[in-house]
């Protein structure tokens, strides 16, 4: 039996009249990827931010390796190894690829995050290394001194996963990965994550390319105006008659 990396345990969110979530019970086991899926203003994004502590629930709890995370700040909540990829890549546009990646190894390593630490003679060359390691990993080691600035928007997307990978996250949150990627770059994104899969990460995936989330994900939640209404593997949401309503009904 494979444990619960996380748990979001019975949580409820109103922003004054809305309900925007309702009932949310969710387990994401280890070494898997789970989607979470749903058609606009369903919740996704909120349920996300509760997971990082940007959101407080105003009901229930969620427990990360056993441990309420519920109240804790979001950086303690990333100490913790819980990484989020944003929608909109994170990136500092003004730094090298190099630059950008030794940034949070170096908060990982300090417990606090600072640009100046680039200047920081003390364990400098390991950073680097580790920080090559990264941008290697994700196919961006040659351009490593060039500008981010002026990165394609898919490099942009792994830049920002090389940031969140080197600071080798228990649990990796990513929002929309392939959203506005060509297609190309979109499979090129599919492989990268399916080789993480491989090493046994556990992730949690948003996305609206259905192509992306049945490609990747071992376990698919389905929410819909806050609540879930299906759970399962992905050929069963699939052919759920429920979910295809919703996304029928819904702006998709
Ligand atoms: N800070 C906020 N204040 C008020 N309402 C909010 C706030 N954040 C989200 N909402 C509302 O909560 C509902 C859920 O929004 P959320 O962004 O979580 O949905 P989503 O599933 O991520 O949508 P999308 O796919 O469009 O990104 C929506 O009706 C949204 O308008």
């Amino acid at each position: 039996m494979s444990n619960a990396v996380l748990h979001v345990a019975d949580v409820h969110k109103s922003f004054g009249g809305l309900r925007a979530l309702s009932d949310i019970d969710l387990q994401v086991m280890e070494g898997t990827t789970h989607a979470i899926i749903g058609p606009n203003g369903a919740g996704k994004s909120t349920l996300l931010n509760v997971c990082i502590g940007r959101i407080a629930p105003d009901t229930g709890a969620v427990v990360f390796d056993g441990q309420v995370i519920t109240g804790k700040r979001p950086h303690e909540i990333n100490q913790m190894g819980v990484v989020r990829v944003f929608q909109t890549p994170e990136i500092f546009p003004d730094l090298t690829l190099l630059q950008n990646v030794m940034v949070p190894a170096f908060a990982k390593r300090d417990g606090s995050f600072r640009l100046n630490a680039l200047q920081l003679t003390s364990g400098q060359s390991a950073i680097r290394e580790e920080a090559e390691h990264w941008l290697e990993d994700v196919g961006l080691y040659k351009q490593r001194e060039t500008l981010a600035a002026s990165l394609s928007r898919g490099d942009k997307r792994r830049l920002e996963l090389a940031m969140g990978l080197v600071q080798r996250p228990r649990l990796l949150l990513l929002d929309e990965p392939t959203a506005g990627m060509s297609r190309h770059d979109t499979n090129a994104t599919i492989d990268l994550l399916k080789k993480f899969k491989e090493r046994g990460m556990t992730k949690v995936i948003i996305e609206h390319d259905m192509h992306v989330v049945f490609s990747l994900a071992d376990r698919v939640t389905v929410l819909a105006q806050g609540r879930i209404i299906a759970d399962g593997k992905p050929d069963e949401v699939r052919g759920n008659p429920v979910v295809q309503e919703a996304y029928l009904g819904g702006a998709h």
